[in-house]
């Protein structure tokens, strides 16, 4: 079976690759040449650990390939996977013109049977309108199939997730298609879950939408507990011993990022509307993720008075660790209100940058972790990045104008740092 997969972004490039890996031929297709250039040279273009050397690895067996010549990969694929980005609208409902491109491209250059799966996250009745997109150009009627089969990997643990899935859902109503999937997943020892698309479709969302009501919940819990002398870390580690809760996602900080889960909720709550009614739920988890950072920088606030003049060192810019994605990343909202409140920041992350548009005159970033502490009045950590706690937090402490530590993913032991001399507040723990 020839594998098509169009969008080679951070779920096209790892699906070509874990395809290529389960020995399927695979190709690569993008709009974007400097992409397709560096992936073709072997070069990952974004950061995502273990990628890299599949990438050389299957460039050189011959089981992948990438181009731009929509044509020639179209027509010698029998399954195409649309993996393109799916935006947010100013709305806040998912813009799917990138998928109409693809259905249209498909369309206009098929020449037998397609099976097109969408691996895109996308709202209830896109497979409707991929498969009428296609029939509206299908110029030789040629038959063909669009399945639904939403991608859950993370960022940081894409090829872990994507070799190891909790589930594979497949969403069609077609035996072909079906048959076709569940051949090539059939390496895979996870459930495959056969539904209807439109369910497969809310799947996904169902499931970003819940993960996120996880976080803000115990981000909310998290300000109780400080109110309480509780420790979150606490909380959360009894809670997820009962076996319904589960224990992740309950890790409390400064808020979800990313290029999922804002985007996703909002598209719920938007279908929603659509049909007519307001997910009461998901709007409370919106309100306490926007002002999770907020309530860091209160806390900082109440200790170290106005910010205007201070300096602050921030660690951490990537939305979690392992990754150099930043989209959505509550880093940069805390930035730009340090900004905006006339103090100094100084901001490392081992991995992600700033774009090159992002300046201010009273912002520097540091090669290294070190570089930002001198005779600052606060540290803020964004990012759990492992390399944050193998610092050395005792020799900091000196350089430091104003000891104060502001841990945003609690990611530091409070008693070793205040033993060190430090003032340390977590997110609900301290
Ligand atoms: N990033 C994640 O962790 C993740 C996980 C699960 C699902 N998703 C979903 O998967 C989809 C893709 O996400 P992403 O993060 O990989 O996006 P991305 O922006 O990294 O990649 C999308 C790619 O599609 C390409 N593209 C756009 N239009 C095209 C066209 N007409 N033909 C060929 N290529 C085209 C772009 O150039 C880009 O390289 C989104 O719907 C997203 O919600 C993302
Ligand atoms: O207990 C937790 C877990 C996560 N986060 C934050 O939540 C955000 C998202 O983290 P994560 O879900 O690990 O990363 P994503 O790569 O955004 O993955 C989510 O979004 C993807 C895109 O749809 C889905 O495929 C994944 O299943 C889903 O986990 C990050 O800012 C994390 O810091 C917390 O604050 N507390």
């Amino acid at each position: 079976m020839n594998i098509l997969v169009i969008g080679t972004g951070y779920v096209g490039t790892t699906t070509a690759l874990v395809f290529a890996e389960m020995g399927w031929k695979v190709t690569g297709l993008d709009t974007d040449q400097q992409k397709l250039n560096q992936l073709q040279n072997g070069i990952l273009y974004f950061h995502e650990p273990g990628l890299k050397e599949l990438l050389i690895k299957h460039n050189s067996s011959g089981q992948l390939q990438f181009t731009s010549n929509k044509k020639e990969a179209i027509q010698k694929s029998d399954v195409i996977f649309i993996c393109v980005g799916t935006p947010s609208r100013p709305d806040g409902s998912a813009d799917l013109s990138y998928v109409k491109q693809v259905a249209e491209d498909v369309a206009y250059h098929m020449n037998g049977y397609k099976l097109v799966v969408n691996k895109s996250t996308v709202p209830v009745g896109t497979q409707e309108k991929v498969t009428e997109w296609i029939s509206e150009s299908n110029r030789h009627a040629h038959p063909y199939d669009v399945a639904s089969n939403p991608e859950f990997l993370r960022e940081g643990k894409a090829l872990e997730d994507s070799l190891h899935p909790d589930r594979i859902i497949i969403g069609t109503k077609s035996d072909r298609a079906a048959k076709l999937l569940q051949q090539l997943y059939s390496s895979m020892t996870c459930e495959i879950i056969e539904t209807t698309p439109r369910t497969a479709e809310l799947i996904k969302y169902a499931s970003n939408a819940f993960l996120a009501t996880k976080i803000s919940y115990m981000n909310e819990l998290s300000r109780l507990s400080d109110r309480l002398d509780v420790d979150i870390r606490e909380v959360a580690k009894g809670m997820g011993l009962d076996l319904r809760i589960g224990s992740r996602f309950l890790q409390a900080g400064i808020g979800y990022g990313g290029s999922c889960f804002p985007k996703d909720v909002s598209a719920l709550q938007q279908t929603a509307e659509e049909n007519g009614m307001k997910l009461q739920i998901l709007e409370q988890v919106v309100n306490v993720n926007k002002s999770q950072y907020l309530y860091m920088l209160d806390k900082a606030k109440k200790k170290l008075g106005d910010f205007a003049g201070k300096k602050a060192a921030v660690l951490g810019l990537a939305f979690k660790p392992d990754t150099d994605d930043i989209r959505e990343a509550p880093s940069l909202r805390l930035i730009q209100d340090l900004l905006g409140q006339q103090a100094t920041v100084h901001l490392y992350d081992p991995i992600a940058k700033l774009p090159a548009s992002f300046t201010h005159d009273h912002l520097t970033v540091a090669s290294m972790a070190e570089d930002v502490f001198k005779e600052a009045d606060a540290v803020f950590i964004c990012t759990e990045w492992t390399m944050f706690q193998e610092l050395d937090w005792k020799s900091i402490h000196p350089q430091m104008k104003q000891p104060n530590l502001f841990d945003g993913r609690n990611m530091l032991d409070a008693k070793t740092m205040k033993s060190f001399g430090y003032y340390y507040e977590g997110i609900g723990y301290k």
